[in-house]
C-alpha cells in the first residue's frame, strides 16, 4: 500500500459514511469500542476533520490494543491484510499527505496539545510518543563509556572468573566487563543462561571497583516487573550472592531484597502517576531489573523517569520471550541485534585487553552505540545437551519444524507430546506421569493431585496457633506451583475458561475438592486486577484454604505468597503469606489453568501447555517458546501438528519506533 500512496486521491467519503464504516467495524471486533470513541472525540473536538483523520484515529488507538505503541504507515498493506479491514478503508490510507488537523502534530510534537502525533511513518498517540521519546532519550543518555582503572578491572574480572572457558568467548565475563564501563546495559538469555549469576558477579565487580574509591557503598536496588518474577530472584539470587568470590564487605553490600517495580516506583491507587519521577528521583545508584521483556513502554519510561541522572541501569530478561502484555516491546526492541552481537572494533580491542576474550567473529560494520551495551548469554546451564525441554525451546526459536518434530516424536525423560485424544484437563490430577521415560533419579511429575494431598495430609488441628496455619498455608502454596496448566487463548475448547471448568470438575469427581463452584477449599485463584489496598497485584496466585480468623473460628481464607518487602510481611514470620477473606477481593478468576501470557515471569516443575485448533492467529513461535520455557522439569505438550506448525510459521510482531530512535544514537 505505501508504494503507491503517493498516487492515488482518496476516495471520496463523508464523515458520516466513514463513522458508519468504524461501528461496523465495532460490531465484528476488527475495532474496540474505544477506538471509535477515540475517532468521535476528534470529530467533535474539529468539525473539519476528514475523514482520512477520523480513521487513522480510530486505527492508531486500534493498533494499542495489539501491542503496538504506533501506527507503522510503511506496513498498512500487512496491517489491513492481518487485521482484516475493510476495503472501504484502504482507499482513504493511500491518501499522500496526511490531513493537516491541529488534532496532529508533527515530529516537533507541536502543537503541544494535539492528541495525534506524526513522527516519520508512524503516528502516535501522543502519551506513547512521548513514552517512546522519553524511554529513547533515558537511554541514549546512558550510552557514554565510564572510564575505569584498567589493572584493577582485569585483576578483578580475574577473581570472578577464575577458571578458563572451555568454549571460546566467555559471554558471561564479557557481559561483566561491558556493563561495567557503561550506564545502560542489557543481559539477556534463555532459561538457565546464568542471567542472574552473571549479575550477582557484576554487582560484586562495580561494589569492588566503587569502594576501592569511596568510603560509602553503591546504593543498589533490584526489581521485578511481578511479585512473582521478583520471589524467584530473590531466591537466586540469594544462592548466587552466598556463592561470590569477593570480600566480605563487598559481599553484604550487595542487596537480596528484590521489590516490584509498582513498589520500587511507589505506585498510588488509581492513578498512573508514581511517588518516584523526574522530580523526586529515586535514592539509587544501580537498578537492575529482572524479566524485563515483561515491561511495557510507559512502565519503562516511568522507570527511566525516576532513575537519577548518574544511575546505572541494567536489564535481564529473555528477549525471545512474549512482550509485555500493554504496548511496546522494550527488551525486544533492544535486544533485537543480540543474536549477532555486531561489536565495533574498538570494543573488540577493548573487551581483548580487559577479559581476554575475542569477539572479533562478532564485529560488523554496521555497528551502532547500542549494540556495544547488549550482551547475549548463550549457553544454558540449566538445560544439559539431552534435556528435551532445553533442546525443544531451541528449535522452536530458531523456527526448525523439521527438528521440533524429531524432538516430540522421539520419547525423552522430560517433554512427553500429546497429540490427539485429550484436552488436558483429564492430566491434571496425575501429571501425566506414565508419558515420560522413567528419571534415574526416580522424581516424576505430577498433577494437582500433589497440592490437594498435601493440603489434607498437612492440614494443622482445629486448635493449633495462627502461624501453624500459615505454615500449612505457605506449603500448600509450593506444592500448587509444582504444576501449571497453561493455555493459548481463554475462549474455546482449549481455553483458559473450560479447561479450568473442566479440570475442577475431575477434581470433584475424584473426592480431591467439595465443590467445583464458588469458593471451596482448594481452589487456586489469580487476581485480574491490582489492589492497592490489599497489596495484591494483577496476575498474583493464591489458593482458598479453611484458616483461623481473628475470632478463633476456621473460615475460607485465601493464601497470597508475598515478597518479604511487602507491607504485610510480618517481620517475625518467615512465610511470607498474606490471608485475605474471599469477600474482600474483586476481581479474581480460577487458575488450574492461566494463559501463557499470564505466566511470563513464573515457572513451574511440570508445565501442561496446551495449543488450540481454532485460533490460529495467536499461535506464533514467542507464545510456543514462552509456554516451553514455563517448564523446569518436565513439559506435557497438547497440540496437534497443525497448531504447531502455525505456531511455528508465525512471528510476534510488535510496531514500534524506539529501535529506530536509538539507531542513530
Ligand atoms: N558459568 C556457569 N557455569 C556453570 N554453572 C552456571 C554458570 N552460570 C550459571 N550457572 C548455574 O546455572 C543455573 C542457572 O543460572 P542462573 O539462575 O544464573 O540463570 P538465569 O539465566 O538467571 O535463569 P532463569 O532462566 O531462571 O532466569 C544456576 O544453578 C547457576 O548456578
Amino acid at each position: 500500500m505505501h508504494s503507491t500512496r503517493c498516487l492515488k486521491e482518496p476516495a471520496p467519503m463523508s464523515r458520516d459514511a466513514l463513522l458508519a464504516t468504524l461501528n461496523d467495524a465495532v460490531g465484528k471486533r476488527v475495532l474496540r469500542p474505544l477506538d471509535m470513541a477515540f475517532a468521535r472525540f476528534i470529530a467533535e473536538c474539529d468539525p473539519t476533520a476528514s475523514p482520512q483523520l477520523l480513521l487513522i484515529a480510530a486505527l492508531t488507538s486500534r493498533q494499542l490494543g495489539g501491542g503496538h505503541p504506533c501506527l507503522n504507515l510503511h506496513a498498512l498493506d500487512n496491517l489491513a491484510d492481518e487485521q482484516e479491514w475493510p476495503t472501504a478503508w484502504r482507499d482513504l490510507l493511500h491518501a499522500e499527505p496526511l490531513p493537516a488537523s491541529p488534532l496532529l502534530a508533527g515530529h516537533d510534537g507541536l502543537p503541544d496539545n494535539a492528541p495525534l502525533v506524526h513522527d516519520q511513518h508512524r503516528l502516535y498517540l501522543r502519551r506513547y510518543w512521548q513514552y517512546e521519546r522519553r524511554v529513547a532519550e533515558g537511554i541514549k543518555a546512558r550510552l557514554g563509556v565510564i572510564a575505569l582503572p584498567a589493572d584493577t578491572l582485569r585483576h578483578e574480572l580475574q577473581r570472578l572468573f577464575p577458571t578458563p572457558n572451555q568454549h571460546g568467548v566467555d559471554w558471561a565475563r564479557v557481559a561483566c566487563a561491558l556493563a561495567a564501563r557503561s550506564a545502560f546495559s542489557v543481559i539477556t538469555g534463555g532459561p538457565g543462561t546464568g542471567k542472574t549469576t552473571t549479575v550477582v558477579r557484576l554487582l560484586g565487580l562495580l561494589q569492588t571497583l566503587h569502594l576501592s574509591e569511596n568510603t560509602s557503598a553503591l546504593r543498589i536496588r533490584l526489581a521485578a516487573p511481578t511479585g512473582k518474577a521478583a520471589a524467584r530472584l530473590n531466591a537466586s539470587i540469594a544462592k548466587q550472592i552466598a556463592k561470590l568470590d569477593v570480600d566480605t564487605h563487598v559481599r553484604t553490600s550487595i542487596p537480596q531484597e528484590v521489590e516490584t517495580l509498582h513498589r520500587l516506583l511507589g505506585a498510588r491507587p488509581d492513578t498512573r502517576r508514581y511517588a518516584y519521577n523526574r522530580q523526586h528521583p529515586l535514592h539509587l545508584d544501580v537498578l537492575v531489573i529482572d524479566e524485563a521483556s515483561m515491561i511495557d513502554l510507559e512502565m519503562m519510561a516511568a522507570v527511566l523517569d525516576a532513575l537519577p541522572a548518574h544511575a546505572r541501569l541494567i536489564l535481564l530478561g529473555d528477549k525471545d520471550q512474549l512482550s509485555s502484555v500493554e504496548a511496546g516491546a522494550v527488551l525486544g526492541d533492544l535486544g533485537r541485534r543480540a543474536d549477532e552481537a555486531h561489536y565495533d572494533a574498538t570494543t573488540a580491542a577493548w573487551l581483548r585487553s580487559i577479559s581476554g576474550d575475542d569477539v572479533e567473529g562478532h564485529v560488523t560494520g554496521d555497528a551502532q552505540p547500542l549494540d556495544q551495551h547488549v550482551v547475549m548469554l548463550r549457553s544454558s546451564h540449566r538445560f544439559d545437551a539431552t534435556s528435551g525441554i532445553g533442546q525443544l525451546a531451541a528449535a522452536v526459536n530458531a523456527g526448525d519444524n523439521a527438528r521440533v518434530t524429531t524432538l516430540l516424536d522421539t520419547k525423552s525423560k522430560d517433554v512427553a507430546w500429546i497429540s490427539e485424544g485429550t484436552t488436558g484437563a483429564s492430566l491434571a490430577l496425575d501429571g501425566n506421569a506414565t508419558q515420560f521415560s522413567d528419571d534415574a533419579s526416580g522424581h516424576r511429575p505430577h498433577g494437582f493431585r500433589f497440592y490437594l494431598d498435601h493440603l489434607r495430609q498437612t492440614r494443622p488441628p482445629d486448635d493449633a496457633d495462627n502461624a501453624s496455619y500459615r505454615q500449612w498455608a505457605r506449603g500448600v502454596l509450593d506444592a500448587f506451583s509444582h504444576f501449571q496448566v497453561l493455555c493459548a487463548v481463554r475462549q474455546g475448547p482449549a481455553g483458559t475458561d473450560r479447561i479450568n471448568r473442566d479440570i475442577a470438575a475431575k477434581l470433584l469427581a475424584a473426592g480431591l475438592i467439595e465443590s467445583d463452584r464458588g469458593w471451596y477449599e482448594g481452589r487456586p485463584v489469580m487476581m485480574t486486577r491490582n489492589d492497592y489496598t490489599l497489596g495484591l497485584m494483577n496476575g498474583d496466585v493464591g489458593i482458598t484454604l479453611r484458616m483461623r480468623g481473628p475470632d478463633g473460628s476456621l473460615r475460607l481464607y485465601v493464601a497470597f505468597p508475598i515478597t518479604r518487602d511487602s507491607p504485610y510481611a510480618a517481620a517475625d514470620d518467615d512465610n511470607h503469606v498474606r490471608c485475605v477473606l474471599p469477600s474482600r477481593l474483586g476481581d479474581t478468576e480460577t487458575v488450574y489453568a492461566m494463559t501463557v501470557h499470564k505466566s511470563q515471569g513464573s515457572e513451574f516443575e511440570h508445565t501442561a501447555l496446551i495449543l488450540p485448533d481454532d485460533a490460529p492467529a495467536i499461535l506464533t513461535r514467542e507464545l510456543l517458546y514462552t509456554g516451553i520455557t514455563r517448564a523446569r522439569s518436565w513439559l506435557s505438550l497438547i497440540s496437534s501438528r497443525g497448531a504447531l506448525e502455525q505456531a511455528l510459521s508465525q512471528r510476534t510482531r510488535r510496531y514500534s519506533g524506539l529501535a529506530q530512535r536509538l539507531s542513530h544514537s
